[in-house]
């Protein structure tokens, strides 16, 4: 019998959905090891591998069977994605282009050896950021730069704001899967993208509030609210959005700060100064990478009091994800005293959910996890923390958490999600 390797869904699948891999015609506990690539925009190619031992049979099921070691151990149906390796250090795996799927090229080999075995089996895999009839469309109303995509039919749909931090651009990827899942999402831009800001030396608030009404006034967006998402310096702005303008039911940040951070936050005749930075308090670890997390002082003392997001204000419903072991920043810290400020003025208390092991770059399930990449603000590799396991596991609830969440206060439903690792 001629070995093959069977993916289910067979052929396609959406970037955050499990895929079911098996191979059969096997021989009896034929030792093999299945090798896992894709090649991203920039031609950059990540690889994982892993050795396993077939059953009596001959056959081999990803869910069932153990990895016997490679690039990670034990039962781990999509270890192959979640612990793809870039070839070029320090690389991260981004998505620019959503309409294009990623191809991953499974290969099975005989034996144990990752390079060395004869081919057995092959499969090739499309993984899509947009489900099927997602719709994709570029904003550019007033100031507003940004995309909306839209779930299939007519809505209205739930709508949210999704924001990414340093580094500025219009990532798309994280709002074209969550479209997937019945929510018109808006990855708004706002620096460092068309005719926007190349920096961030002054936000001004009202730029995202013409967003937020953009989006509310859409017929294609239920309101009366809608809500937020934003990761690292975005889950900040996020946080000062839901404490200065109106029209935000509810809130959800990764891994955010306390306090304005990098340049002027101004809302009408209110300035909030960014929090200092002390550069050299910049660690450098035994791989000879820099470790950010201390840098930026205190906000609860002294002068930095004044970069302090006043969420006091906020009438928003916020659920606060944090890597514990964020190297970026001190996200637990932060979303700690978020949750004490809120609670100390009667507000609604957060949810939040520590992630432990789980690094600064929380993503949508199964973007391997990256060490460390080129910081653009301080223009050299930083380490974002985390362990390749733990982090993956961390994406994979994150973002079932942040889909009930927003069904529930955007829908009104009580809605359970399921993914697998
Ligand atoms: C005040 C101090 C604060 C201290 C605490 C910091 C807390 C952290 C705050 C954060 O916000 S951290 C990270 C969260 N980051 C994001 O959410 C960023 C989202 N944006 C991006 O991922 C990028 O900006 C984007 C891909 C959108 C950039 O697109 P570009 O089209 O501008 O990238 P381009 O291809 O021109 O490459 C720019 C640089 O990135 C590098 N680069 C590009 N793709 C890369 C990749 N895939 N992996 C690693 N590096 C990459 C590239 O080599 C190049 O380096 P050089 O300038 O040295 O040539």
């Amino acid at each position: 019998m001629v070995p093959t390797v069977s993916l289910k869904p067979a052929g396609r699948s959406c970037w955050d959905e499990p895929l079911g891999i098996s191979v059969h015609g096997l021989a009896p506990e034929q030792p093999v090891t299945l090798r896992a690539a894709l090649r991203d925009e920039k031609g950059a190619l990540f690889r994982a591998h892993a050795r396993y031992r077939a059953d009596d049979h001959g056959g081999l099921d990803l869910a069932r069977a153990p990895a016997l070691g490679g690039s990670f151990a034990g039962i781990e149906p999509m270890g192959l994605l979640w612990a793809l390796e870039p070839e070029r250090p320090l690389w991260r795996l981004i998505k620019r282009d959503v309409w294009t799927p990623f191809v991953v090229e499974l290969e099975v080999l005989d034996g144990h050896e990752p390079d060395g075995g004869r081919l057995l089996a092959r499969a090739v895999h499309e993984r899509h950021f947009m489900a099927p009839g997602v719709r994709r469309v570029p904003v550019r109303e007033g100031r507003v730069r940004a995309t909306l995509f839209l779930p299939p039919g007519n809505g209205p749909f739930p709508g949210i704001i999704d924001l990414f931090g340093i580094g500025g651009g219009l990532p798309e990827y994280r709002a074209s899967l969550l479209a997937g899942k019945g929510f018109a999402v808006m990855a708004l831009a706002y620096y460092n993208y068309d005719d926007l800001p190349k920096d961030m030396d002054i936000i001004h608030l009202e730029y995202f509030e013409e967003a937020v009404n953009y989006l509310l006034s859409h017929p294609q967006v239920k309101g009366p609210g809608i809500g937020l998402l934003g990761i690292s310096r975005g889950g900040e702005l996020c946080l000062s959005m839901a404490s200065f303008l109106k029209g935000i039911t509810a809130a959800v940040i990764i891994n955010g700060s306390l306090a304005n951070v990098v340049g002027k936050l101004c809302y009408k005749d209110e300035t909030l100064p960014p929090l200092r930075v002390n550069a050299d308090r910049i660690r450098v670890t035994k791989d000879g990478l820099s470790d950010i997390s201390d840098v930026l002082s205190c906000p609860i003392e002294g002068p930095d009091q004044k970069s302090i997001i006043p969420v006091e204000r906020s009438d928003t419903t916020f659920l606060l994800l944090v890597g514990q072991d964020d190297r970026n920043w001190k996200s637990e810290f932060y979303a700690n005293e978020i949750s004490k400020r809120l609670e100390a003025h009667g507000k609604e208390k957060p949810q939040v959910i520590c992630y432990p092991e789980t690094g600064h770059y929380i993503e949508p399930p199964y973007f391997p996890w990256c060490k460390a990449s080129l910081h653009a603000y301080f223009g050299k590799p930083v380490v974002f923390g985390g362990e390749p396991r733990a982090h993956a596991m961390a994406q994979v609830d994150a973002w079932q958490k942040l889909q009930t969440f927003f069904h529930k206060h955007l829908d009104g439903e009580v809605r359970t999600t399921l993914a697998k690792l």
